[in-house]
């Protein structure tokens, strides 16, 4: 059941084996499989309110207003990014059950074979790989046949590398752009950008068909899908919203199956102890800064912040690794963008109008159908950074019209080049004993020299891409820069136009069990304790060179197995 209030949990009078922290994109996968089995209790605590009835979630083609400043996002924002001319990024995470899964832009992709196995290589245990993760990606996926707009999909993914029986919906575009099919002659026009069929086979280099999160012209999350109604109508499971977590707690000498939380931020504090153990699933942000007010990390630190040290861990939040994103986009000779239905009310009303009654037109997508995966000239000048030579070191983001806030007049389409290998590392740290105060975030954008050179490669590989033959009565111009910017004048636009991916992981990573770095062992438990493991992106090494959430769940995925044969069963 889902209760919206501590009195409700009280009234039940219920004990539990096991309380998940946090109903996020993760956190609700690992409480869907332990209460598979009718015997274990489990109990979810989200901070957040229910996903149901929030059309910014629901509607695909409203993605982008999910946050910032909304109800649904925890509203942060970074330290001063000094590569990025010391601007404050805002860094938005899901406040809402499914958490992230809720409010991001639903793009599946799993990045590459070599990403994974850099993994496992680091952490000197085989289970990581990317062979050992393809069962844990197909649980999870339930890959969808059939489009919004029905269009035959033969030549537009690849159905070996895919799961048909999973519980969280993929599906492919279900309403073409007008820019789909000069994207597709601009990939015969050059080498650099070949046609990739299917981005999720582990080697991910060209461009291709997205796939999305998407389920029958719908956001599919983790709430709607691991929390359906199937699901959270089993008596032994039970998720409390509107539930702020500010403390794990210790329960005996190194074992920490306590929980310390707020019903509501001026009301009382609450306690609950699970039976078997406590799943930290908060997210690569708020899962270090809870370890830190729980006294776990580095000891000193913790001591001169009036934090009574309990477990030296001074891994916790450091690592935080993140992708950038920068803007691009291109005038255009076309009125068929996206800036024309933003500008015209009725347009809008129309479209919505029909999503609403079938479930069709722009509005059953994320704004955009292709995208790419590319290697970088690395001229010689900087040792590789991504994974292996089939990995990329940018993505093309490509979409038909301005990405934010269109400017007045013109119409636009975007190719924003994500850089998805990056060499910074930032960190999350805290400079209260307050609980509830907001950690700092500092996902160090751009803080390399070599992740500038790599971007400013992206950018001018973007450039070439757009001069194909294909664009050439389409494209008008670049916005910002222009076909023959010097180094100096795109790196200039580089530090003025990046933001953050919000790809963040890494801030409790794995480390090989006896190494002396790292917060958790392979199999997920808090390295020394008894009682704690950590379910979320937090815990990688290395971030993988793509966007984020297949990897949330298919890590989520193996750690329910983790779990239940830790206790016993499968
Ligand atoms: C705007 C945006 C767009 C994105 N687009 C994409 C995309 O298109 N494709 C993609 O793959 N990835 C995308 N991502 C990233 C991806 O969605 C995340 O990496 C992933 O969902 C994170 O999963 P998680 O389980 O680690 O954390 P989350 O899903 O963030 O789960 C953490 C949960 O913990 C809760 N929580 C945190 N602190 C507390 C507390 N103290 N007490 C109680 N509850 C708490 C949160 O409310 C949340 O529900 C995007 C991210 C953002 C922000």
């Amino acid at each position: 059941a889902i209760l919206n209030n501590v009195a409700e949990l009280n009234k039940l009078r219920l004990t539990f084996d096991f309380i998940v922290l946090e109903g996020g994109t993760a956190g609700n996968v690992v409480a869907n499989r332990l209460s598979e089995n009718p015997t274990h209790k489990v109990l979810v605590l989200e901070a957040g309110g229910s996903n149901e009835d929030v059309m910014e979630i629901i509607v695909p083609g409203y993605c982008t207003r999910t946050s910032p400043n909304t109800a649904q996002s925890w509203n942060y924002t970074t330290t001063p990014q000094t590569a990025l001319n010391d601007r404050v990024l805002i860094y938005p995470r899901g406040f809402v059950l499914g958490g992230t899964s809720s409010i991001n832009y639903m793009n599946y992709a799993r990045g590459s074979k070599e990403d994974f196995d850099r993994i496992a290589k680091v952490l000197g245990d085989e289970g990581w790989s990317w062979d050992s993760l393809m069962p844990y990606r197909f649980k999870n996926e339930r890959f969808n046949l059939q489009t919004q707009d029905n269009h035959n999909i033969t030549g537009e993914f690849d159905p070996k590398y895919h799961g048909f029986n999973g519980i969280n919906t993929v599906s492919l575009p279900g309403f073409p752009t007008p820019i789909d099919n000069r994207t597709l002659k601009a990939m015969t026009e050059s080498t650099e950008f070949p046609f990739v069929l299917d981005m999720n086979s582990g080697f991910p280099l060209g461009v291709g068909y997205g796939q999305t999160t998407i389920k029958n012209g719908s956001r599919s999350s983790s709430a709607t899908s691991y929390l359906a109604p199937q699901f959270v109508s089993r008596p032994n499971l039970h998720v409390l919203l509107n539930a702020h977590v500010t403390r794990v707690l210790e329960t005996g000498p190194g074992v920490f199956r306590g929980v310390e939380f707020v019903g509501n931020l001026n009301g009382p504090t609450l306690h609950l102890t699970a039976e078997k153990g406590i799943i930290l699933a908060a997210g690569s942000v708020e899962t270090p800064n809870m370890l830190l007010h729980s006294g776990i990390g580095n000891s000193s630190t913790l001591k001169a912040l009036g934090i009574k040290p309990l477990h030296n861990l001074p891994s916790v939040g450091q690592n935080l690794t993140d992708h950038t994103l920068a803007f691009l986009s291109f005038m255009v000779n076309s009125d068929n963008t996206w800036e024309t239905a933003e500008r015209n009310t009725t347009m809008a009303l129309e479209e919505f109008a029909q999503w609403n009654a079938t479930r069709t037109g722009p509005l059953v997508d994320f704004p955009g159908s292709l995208f790419g995966w590319v290697r970088a000239d690395l001229e010689g000048k900087f040792p590789d950074p991504a994974a292996g030579p089939n990995t990329p070191h940018y993505q093309l983001i490509i979409g038909n019209g301005f990405f934010g806030p269109p400017p007045a007049t013109g119409n636009f389409m975007s190719i924003l080049p994500a850089l998805v290998a990056p060499t910074a590392r930032g960190s999350i740290t805290i400079n209260s004993s307050d609980p509830l105060a907001p950690p700092i975030i500092n996902p160090n954008q751009l803080g390399t020299a070599s992740d500038v050179f790599v971007m400013r490669q992206a950018l001018k590989g973007i450039l070439r891409f757009a001069s194909l033959p294909a664009w050439s009565d389409y494209i008008i111009s670049p916005v910002g820069i222009n076909f023959n910017s010097t180094d100096d004048e795109l790196d200039a636009y580089i530090r003025e136009a990046s933001v953050a991916a919000y790809h963040t992981v890494g801030s409790a990573s794995m480390s090989p069990r006896g190494a002396s770095w790292g917060v958790l062992d392979p199999d997920l438990r808090v390295k020394g304790l008894t009682g704690l493991r950590i379910v979320d992106l937090s815990v990688l090494p290395h971030i993988p060179s793509a966007d984020t959430q297949a990897t949330a769940y298919a890590i989520a995925e193996k750690a329910a197995d983790l779990i239940k044969e830790s206790w016993g069963y499968l």
